[in-house]
């Protein structure tokens, strides 16, 4: 194997795998390092695991609306090791696809190992030296477990969530915080059968999000019986003989025989420990390195794309970050930057909620009264012989006379897949006339957001 490229990325999740493929693809001679498994975060502990668990959640809702519609079956018992097992079957097939197909049909090399600069130019992996014209960092970052609570190590984050609970469903679970991850984590064993307690510790949940969506997802979380404590902090965590778990809060009271107890209270940058210290390249305080439109860094050689320049952490966005610097550096197309705004995004609840552009909240502090919401909320077909009766929700934000389309917020059966191709006419600018315009298909959810009053 060689020792210089034109090329290396550090880390092979969904931003270093893109740029090594689009790079190689132009010629150029790539490397990526990687020191767990191929495909990062999305692909082991993150989106991909996520959405089979979601789609199993999805069916224990489905296997009582299948009573509404008539069907005669029970719910019966889930095999969660036959569920873990088929999602990490399936994750291996992805790996090994990475390793046999993707890298080694575009003569890419995979030096396996931890990555540690030694200057501006040299990378250090268990004592081999690697040099490159260009470095890419794209080392993602980790979930972070509270260091001042107590006791606070005996619980788990998403990452031993997916990778060490292959054994036993947890039937008391604790979720920590009010985000994607507590948010998904929380619904989706409520749905497959736990115990749920979601803790907010006084902040807001889905903070940033439309209130029209924080309000009927709350509904939801409170329809479904998981358990919501606003206020309460955790004072100290005790395990038991039994490895149970009990929570003891501030205000006194307390929550015994937890299975699980999962901190989503976010994600650091993996920029510790690897020898950026050795290097010119400059890192924010929150661990972050700042880049300029080109995702270069202050050392102009490197670059850093993915969860750990600290904007959008979503995989989409690591990987057109990742195609298009290869399309610039290596396509002569100097033009494919990213824009980092609009950017549609879904989360995986029960009912997903898919959204994008600005909140009315955050467009009315931007816009102040030029704001125009257009909204709707009705029982979708689906559900209207189901006993859950679950509603959708839906907001058009729009700016000025044109009425421009700067938000769109849905909550609701179906929205997930909805999404992408309003997507693409709100990002080329869509108005609400161009909506109404739009002649509606019939009978669909989506129907409504070209037919709003
Ligand atoms: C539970 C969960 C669910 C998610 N669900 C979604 C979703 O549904 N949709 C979505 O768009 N996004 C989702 N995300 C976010 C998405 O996973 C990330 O935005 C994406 O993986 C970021 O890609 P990345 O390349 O920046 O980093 P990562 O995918 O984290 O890859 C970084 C890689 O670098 C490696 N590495 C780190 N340091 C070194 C080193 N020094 N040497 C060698 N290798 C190193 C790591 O092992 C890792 O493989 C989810 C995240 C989580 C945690
Ligand atoms: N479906 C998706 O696309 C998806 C799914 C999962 C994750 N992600 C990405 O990964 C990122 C990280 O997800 P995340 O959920 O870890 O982060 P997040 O930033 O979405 O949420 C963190 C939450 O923790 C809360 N919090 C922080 N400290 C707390 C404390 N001490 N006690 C209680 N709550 C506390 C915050 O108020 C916030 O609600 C997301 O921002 C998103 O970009 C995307």
């Amino acid at each position: 194997m060689s020792t210089h490229y034109d090329l290396i990325a550090i880390g092979a999740g969904s931003g270093g795998l893109s740029i090594v493929e689009r790079a190689s693809e132009y010629g150029a001679k790539t490397a990526v390092i990687e020191s767990g498994e191929l495909g990062g975060t999305c692909v082991n502990v993150g989106c991909v695991p996520k959405k089979i668990m979601w789609y199993g959640a999805s069916l224990s809702h489905s296997l009582d609306d299948a009573q509404d519609y008539g069907f005669e079956v029970t719910r019966g018992k889930l095999d969660w090791q036959k569920l873990v097992a088929k999602r990490d079957n399936y994750i291996g097939n992805i790996t090994d696809w990475y390793q046999d197909s993707f890298l080694s049909d575009r003569g890419i090399d995979l030096i396996r190992g931890f990555a540690r600069f030694v200057d501006n130019t040299t990378i250090e992996v268990d004592g081999k030296i690697y040099t490159a014209d260009k470095i890419v960092i794209a080392t993602g970052g980790h979930p972070v477990i509270p260091s001042h609570v107590p006791g606070a190590e005996y619980g788990i984050t998403s990452d031993e969530f997916f990778n060490d609970l292959d054994e036993r469903q947890p039937q008391k679970v604790v979720v920590v915080g009010g985000g994607y991850i507590a948010l998904e984590l929380a619904m989706l064993m409520n749905a497959l059968g736990s115990e749920v307690h979601l803790l907010h510790q006084g902040r807001t949940m889905l903070r940033k999000f439309d209130g029209m969506l924080r309000r009927a997802l709350r509904k939801q979380l409170d329809d479904d019986k998981v358990f919501i404590n606003d206020n309460a902090m955790i004072d100290r965590v005790e395990r038991l003989n039994n490895d149970k778990l009990n929570i003891f809060y501030d205000d006194g009271s307390s929550i015994g025989n937890v299975d699980s107890l999962i901190w989503a209270v976010g994600r650091r940058p993996n920029t510790n420990n690897i020898g950026l210290e050795n290097t010119d390249i400059e890192v924010n305080d929150d661990g972050t390195i700042p880049v300029d439109d080109e995702e270069r860094t202050n050392v102009s050689h490197i670059f850093a794309i993915g969860d750990i320049i600290g904007k959008a952490q979503l995989t989409p966005v690591a990987i057109a970050a990742g195609r298009r610097m290869g399309d610039r550096l290596y396509g002569n197309k100097p033009s494919r930057k990213m824009v980092y705004d609009d950017i549609a995004t879904v989360m995986f609840t029960h009912p997903p909620i898919a959204t994008m552009g600005l909140s009315e909240e955050a467009a009315r502090e931007q816009h102040g009264d030029a704001v125009k919401t257009y909204t709707t909320d009705f029982v979708p077909m689906y559900h209207s012989l189901t006993r859950h009766q679950v509603k959708t929700h839906m907001k058009l934000v729009v700016l000025g006379e044109e009425e421009k389309i700067i938000g769109c917020h849905m909550i609701g059966t179906g929205v997930d897949e909805m999404m992408q191709g309003f997507a693409v006419a709100i990002r080329m600018g869509a108005t609400k006339q161009d909506f109404d315009d739009t002649i509606a298909i019939h009978p669909v959810s989506a129907e409504e957001l070209v037919t709003m009053r």
